[in-house]
């Protein structure tokens, strides 16, 4: 007997091999997709009807700060360097375990609602990150920031709390967390430090998570202080490789797409966030004309403000078109294959895709609904007209997180009566 049977379902298995099945099945049982068809003879204990629902993979948010959601909304409207380094480090430097816990159980409740099954995380004290995850049941790819700012004896420990974090859950949660390292940036660490991340990294089979090229200033002042841009020194130092994640690849050159292609990084596109920030447009059309893996990410709260994987499809696909003038750029087919498909190439390959044997990581959105009327193309819709909160069910490792709108997995008047009450209390510490 299966455990999970989803039937009557529009299913957008994003593969290539089957296309869409337009009333079909899902057969799941021990955490993976183990049937589709039209119909199938199996019996489970679950039966799920879909009856004007689409099935889909679940979204891949492959770059945020989950835990930010303790600052959203408390600095809007600021130059980035202005904001990190005058608003958003110092409440950071007040910012407990017990916070991050709160923060980052937020993050999770409000991905399982809008539909995001797995999540790509930078930040601190990511032992109760990690447990968030665990408690959630999501899937994660977790890195502790690391940034040298030229200090080695800072360094040295970011180094070592990176590497402990690494090894101690690498694996855990019935393998739905990864681990990776996480240097904040090119600009924030020495090229020494991020050669010794990169031989960690090596060493511990763990991949690693950096932001890049965000903005020109950290451009001008990687020519000012080496002569040559972000993804130049990266590959001079061998730090590159299809297990680098790298967020933004704003201020990139022909020449540095080109680098990125050849050595197969992933690349984190948040179109939200580095239009909140005027970092600039991100070349996507290019990179993904050229060849290069890039996904979708939200970024944290305090730069976004929140962490709906379809508002970032919808963005992206629009922003691309408007910088490019051309209403063929970005299609929602690609779109949809960017928050899905792509974003598990660079986290966990056997999921973001629903075909047999994959992990079943899957989300289920009610259509029935007056902004979805009528329905012509679903992928148009769920790209255009969708919103996280049309998600009904959320299914993470063939485990049901989200039942028709009601989350099973953890108590939500709680978790937001707690992450508000720690984000106040932070904020007045932060103003004292
Ligand atoms: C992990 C650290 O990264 C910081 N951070 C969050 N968003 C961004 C961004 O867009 N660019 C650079 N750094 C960012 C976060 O606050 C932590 O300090
Ligand atoms: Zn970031």
């Amino acid at each position: 007997m299966a455990d999970i049977i989803i039937k009557n379902a529009y299913i957008l298995t994003m593969d290539p091999d089957t296309g869409d099945l337009k009333n079909g099945t899902v057969v799941i049982e021990d955490g993976r997709i183990t049937e589709i068809g039209e119909k199938t003879s199996e019996s489970a204990e679950t039966v799920i009807d879909a009856k004007h629902s689409v099935v889909m993979p679940g979204l891949v948010n492959t770059h945020t700060h989950a835990a930010m959601t303790l600052f959203r909304g408390y600095a809007d409207d600021l130059q980035l360097s202005d904001w990190l380094e005058g608003h958003i480090w110092p409440a950071e430097a007040r910012l407990t375990a017990q916070d991050v816990y709160k923060g980052s159980l937020l993050a999770c409740l409000e991905m399982i609602r809008s539909g995001t099954t797995s999540f790509a995380d930078m930040y601190f004290h990511m032992d109760e990150t990690a447990k968030a995850v665990e408690a959630s049941g999501l899937r994660a790819s977790l890195s502790h920031g690391l940034i040298e700012l030229w200090n080695e004896e800072k360094g040295e420990a970011d180094l070592k709390e990176g590497r402990r974090f690494v090894r101690a859950w690498q694996g855990a949660a019935n393998g739905r967390i990864k681990t990776m390292y996480g240097p904040h940036a090119p600009n924030t660490c020495s090229e020494e430090f991020l050669a010794k991340v990169r031989e960690e990294a090596s060493r511990d089979g763990a991949g690693i998570h950096i932001h890049v090229l965000e903005t020109e200033a950290e451009l001008l002042a990687m020519k000012e202080r080496y002569g040559k841009c972000s993804v130049h020194l990266l590959d001079d130092i061998g730090f590159f490789g299809p297990d680098v994640l790298a967020a933004h690849c704003v201020w990139l050159s022909d020449g540095d797409i080109e680098i990125l292609r050849k050595r197969g990084v992933n690349v984190s596109h948040n179109a939200i966030s580095n239009m909140k920030l005027a970092s600039g447009i991100a070349p996507v059309h290019k990179m993904l004309e050229k060849g290069v893996n890039v996904s979708l990410g939200t970024d944290g709260c305090a730069s976004n403000n929140n962490l709906d994987l379809f508002e970032e499809m919808k963005t992206a696909a629009l922003l691309h078109k408007v910088n490019t003038f051309s209403p063929t750029a970005l299609p929602a087919r690609q779109v949809l294959e960017m928050g899905t498909v792509n974003g598990a190439k660079a986290l966990d390959p056997e999921t973001g895709m629903l075909k047999v044997g994959k992990k079943a990581d899957l989300i289920i959105l009610d259509m029935k609904k007056p902004h979805l009327t009528p329905c012509f193309d679903v992928p148009s819709h769920l790209v255009y007209s969708a919103k996280g909160s049309d998600v009904r069910t959320t299914i993470v490792n063939g485990k049901v997180l989200m039942d028709n709108y009601r989350v099973l997995v953890l108590d939500e008047q709680k978790v937001m009566e707690e992450a508000q009450k720690a984000a106040a209390e932070l904020v007045s510490k932060v103003n004292a």
